[in-house]
């Protein structure tokens, strides 16, 4: 055994293959590649928290979304340094890209539908990947990390309704006034559902930290390309500002209004 083995770096580092003679296309690949495994270790973590969810073991289900915070942010502060990619320098080699784009990242899509954000819509972008296509196919028909933690809370007796906990799950989970009520309970007598109320704030957490790298990304990407059309075929700027306005876990946030009425 030795480092370089161990780690597989001769397979790592001769992955980094620009398309064009531009210098600073090094800096667009690598900040990818980090993404991408960052992206790995976070959807490795997330089916841990699914499975520990799903056993009831909620403050290890805990552990894991603690450390999968820490990879957000980690994703969310390397922004900054793709972002010392001036406009100038990307356009002379963004013709070299062709038509591809962050929407074919499927392990991007991946965490977005164990999320609960399902859209089996998306599974044709991969249609020219089998593996991938088949990974996401799972994912889609297993249940959410939220279907989970909504399930845990209907066998701690809280009354989530029947439908929620036998919903379709290739669909994204919608919005339920039923659920805001049994979180109410939790968030306006937090000492009798100490572990709930963490769980519940851990994953806003969560959700809070997924909507700083989606701005992150919209900002930078404004920066770069300005107001110019997706390579993936979308508006650009605007389509990535809509993704703001979605929600994982829309019960959790709507609880707050109701706190004190
Ligand atoms: C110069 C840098 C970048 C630009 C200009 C850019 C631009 C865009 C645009 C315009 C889209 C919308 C799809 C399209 O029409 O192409 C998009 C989607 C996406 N990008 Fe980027 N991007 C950049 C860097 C990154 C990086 C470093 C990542 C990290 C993995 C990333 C991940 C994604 C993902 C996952 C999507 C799909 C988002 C969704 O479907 O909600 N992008 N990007
Ligand atoms: N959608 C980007 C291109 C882009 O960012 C990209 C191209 C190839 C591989 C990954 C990419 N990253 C994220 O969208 C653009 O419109 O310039």
């Amino acid at each position: 055994m030795s480092y370089g083995s161990y780690l597989a770096l001769d397979t790592l580092l001769s992955a980094q293959q620009p398309v064009s003679r531009h210098h600073d296309e090094m800096l667009f690949i690598i900040q990818h590649q980090t993404s991408e495994l960052w992206l790995k270790l976070m959807l490795h973590e997330l089916r841990a928290v699914r499975v520990q969810l799903a056993a009831d073991n909620l403050r290890a289900a805990m552990k894991g979304v603690a450390r999968i915070k820490h990879i957000q942010r980690s994703l969310t502060e390397q922004w900054s340094i793709l972002a010392t990619l001036t406009p100038s320098e990307y356009v002379q080699f963004r013709g070299d890209l062709g038509a591809a784009s962050g929407f074919q990242s499927y392990q991007y899509r991946a965490v977005e539908f164990m999320l609960g954000n399902k859209n089996a819509g998306m599974l044709k972008v991969f249609d020219a990947n089998p593996p991938a296509r088949a990974m996401l196919a799972v994912i889609l028909k297993q249940t959410s990390i939220y279907d989970e933690f909504l399930a845990l809370l209907a066998r701690r007796g809280f009354a989530v309704p029947a439908e929620l906990l036998a919903r379709d799950v290739t669909k994204a989970h919608v919005f339920n006034p039923a659920v805001v009520e049994a979180v109410r309970v939790v968030y306006e007598q937090p000492d009798d559902h100490w572990d709930l109320y963490e769980a519940c704030e851990e994953l806003v957490d969560l959700e809070d930290n997924f909507q700083l790298w989606r701005f992150r990304h919209v900002a930078t990407v404004k920066r770069i390309i300005g107001m110019k059309a997706g390579t993936g075929g979308s508006s650009g700027v605007g389509f990535l500002q809509r993704a703001l306005d979605l929600t994982f876990f829309p019960e959790l946030y709507a609880v707050r209004t109701e706190i004190g009425n």
